[in-house]
């Protein structure tokens, strides 16, 4: 059952114990409210057999407090078991999904944008949190207690049980039946809300070119649509949720009647006396109040269902895995015959076979979109070969718990992500526990000192969201500064020096030339001088391996590289 309410809800096995705890606590809150009804009767009871007795006083006087006290201790105790164990749970869930996220392949990550990923994490937790603290507990707390309440009821009297119980089931069948209705409204209100964060993202992050190209007016009117899209959704979400519960609370509505004219039809033919009568009328003035939320509880539970199904989406993906010992034999790196596509049907590459040797420097060139960065990302396994094997050291990859074969990379990327934290900071990703000194050892190889020093606060100053306050070549540099902090066998510089100007490029390429010292590097490169003095290269060109060899010897040969290399040379040259 633990396991089904986990599945069922996204809960940890503690929040699933939780929610019956909760669920528990409702039914006693509810049975404790029901005891004053039960008190009143016996009192009228006794009003009615000519007056309370004086040695009843203290009785009532005791139920009155026994009642209160026990209102008291079950709302505590509901209070505690819901709301305090929800945002515990909440606190969990958030955990397990971020911990899930980061173990998740990248391959994830682009099926997936990430307004939605954000969304999953934020929203649809904010409101599992509402309908633990809230929907399900009280919805289940009102089914068991008015259960209770319903079969006692029977043994008073089964004509007026029936006529202020056949409400219950009818009410909520009409809820029940509205369940696809509701999927439907509310899969497609998720759905605008999701394009609308992603456009108003997508605004924030684009706003500079959308200045630039003067397309800001033209970009705001899609955004407004979508805005308006909301609010449309929304309105139909809501209209449709409350057609079906309005008419369900009112059929429950019509209990308090039928137990009236029932209880006035057998008052009249002398099958029913006045107490029970009023005990039934007491209870259907009771009875049905945690119903009526019930029913509004009913219909949030139903659209639960869609913010749970996107986060088992998350929780149920496959995650790579792998030996997370490392029993390389050195550091080369061996494609073999690898196949490989983003989306099915799409190949990117086809049977690529090259060694990159330790010690060596393999550049990887080829025109755009000829598949270089996508065999730097097999190389890290931050997407899985299709086909084919990529070994390291001998090891196969794909059998390497990702985290464990990334120790032996430092990756310099194309597009470099800084986090909004000090320079010092920024480059102590490249190994948490190095020592200042160690960072700024690293910093100066890569040429850092040269703008960090001319900052107010020197390694210390921050540098805003995503670094926004550096240029392309700080950036780039603050991310050569890591891999020189790592100091991982394996290199992969995708473009490292590509935002450089000549002179720091120079200044970093006599400093990579010491790190990458008898380690396996791997350069991706679109500018020919600089892989010139590499020991192989392999071209890339739709996807296959074109050539490969020494540069000097495709230079002799009339070839892809060859023909860049002319290219590029004849570039060099031109003016505007
Ligand atoms: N995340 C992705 N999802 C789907 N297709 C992708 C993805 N990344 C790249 N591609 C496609 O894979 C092909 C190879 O891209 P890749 O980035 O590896 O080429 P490249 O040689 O590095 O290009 P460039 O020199 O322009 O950076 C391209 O057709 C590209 O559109």
């Amino acid at each position: 059952m633990l396991t089904k309410l986990q599945k069922k809800f996204a809960l940890s096995r503690q929040g699933a114990k939780d929610l019956i705890k909760g669920c528990l606590a409702c039914v006693l809150q509810n049975l404790a409210l029901m005891f004053p009804v039960g008190l009143l009767y016996l009192l009228v009871s006794d009003l009615m057999a000519g007056g309370v007795p004086s040695g009843k006083i203290p009785f009532y006087i005791a139920g009155c407090i026994l009642c209160l006290a026990l209102i008291f201790l079950t709302t505590w105790f509901q209070y505690n078991a819901t709301y305090f164990a929800t945002y515990v749970e909440s606190g969990v869930r958030r955990i397990s999904l971020a911990e899930k996220l980061r173990k998740l392949p990248l391959s994830f990550f682009g099926k997936k944008d990430l307004a939605d990923l954000t969304s999953t994490i934020m929203a649809d937790c904010t409101f599992l949190e509402q309908s633990f603290s809230h929907f399900i507990p009280e919805l289940f707390g009102a089914i068991l207690s008015t259960t209770l309440v319903a079969i006692s009821l029977f043994f008073f009297d089964w004509r007026m049980a029936l006529a202020a119980l056949w409400v219950i089931p009818v009410s909520f069948a009409i809820v029940a039946l509205s369940i696809k209705v509701q999927d439907r409204l509310g899969q497609k209100q998720m759905d605008a809300k999701i394009a609308c964060a992603d456009g108003i993202q997508e605004c924030l992050e684009t706003v500079r070119d959308l200045k630039s190209n003067n397309a800001e007016e033209n970009y705001l009117k899609g955004l407004d649509k979508k805005i308006k899209a909301v609010e449309k959704r929304a309105i139909i979400s809501e209209f449709g949720t409350a057609a079906f519960v309005v008419s369900a609370q009112l059929i429950l509505k019509l209990g308090i009647a039928t137990v009236a004219l029932v209880g006035s039809l057998l008052l009249m033919d002398g099958s029913l006396n006045v107490l029970s009568f009023f005990l039934f009328l007491l209870v259907a003035s009771r009875l049905y109040d945690p119903m009526q939320a019930a029913l509004q509880n009913l219909a949030a539970v139903i659209s639960t269902r869609t913010h749970v199904a996107r986060m088992n989406e998350i929780l149920d993906h496959p995650v790579q895995e792998g030996d997370s010992s490392l029993r390389n034999k050195g550091c080369d790196m061996v494609f073999t015959h690898v196949g490989f596509s983003y989306n099915d049907g799409e190949t990117v590459l086809q049977d690529v076979s090259f060694t990159a040797k330790q010690g060596e420097v393999t550049a990887l060139v080829g025109p755009s979109g000829g598949g270089k960065t996508t065999v730097s990302r097999l190389a890290s396994r931050f997407w899985d070969a299709d086909k084919g094997t990529i070994t390291v050291g001998g090891m196969d990859i794909s059998k390497i718990d990702p985290e464990a074969l990334l120790s032996l990379y430092s990756i310099v990327f194309q597009d470099v992500t800084l986090f909004n934290n000090t320079i010092l900071e920024n480059i102590r990703i490249g190994r948490k526990d190095a020592s200042d000194a160690e960072v700024l050892q690293a910093a100066e190889l890569a040429n850092c000192n040269e703008f960090a020093e001319k900052l107010p606060k020197g390694f210390d100053t921050l540098i805003g969201e995503n670094g926004c306050e550096l240029s392309g070549g700080e950036r780039q540099r603050i991310s050569i500064a890591r891999a020189f902090l790592k100091n991982a066998p394996i290199i992969l510089l995708d473009e490292a020096t590509a935002s450089l100007d000549v002179e720091n490029e120079t200044l970093i390429q006599s400093a990579l030339s010491r790190l990458i010292a008898n380690k396996t590097v791997l350069v991706i490169a679109h500018r020919m001088r600089t892989v010139a003095g590499a020991d192989q290269i392999v071209v890339l060109a739709d996807g296959k391996v074109a050539e490969q060899g020494r540069p000097e010897t495709l230079l002799e040969q009339n070839g892809v590289y060859r023909h860049m290399v002319e290219v590029q040379a004849r570039s060099a040259t031109w003016t505007i």
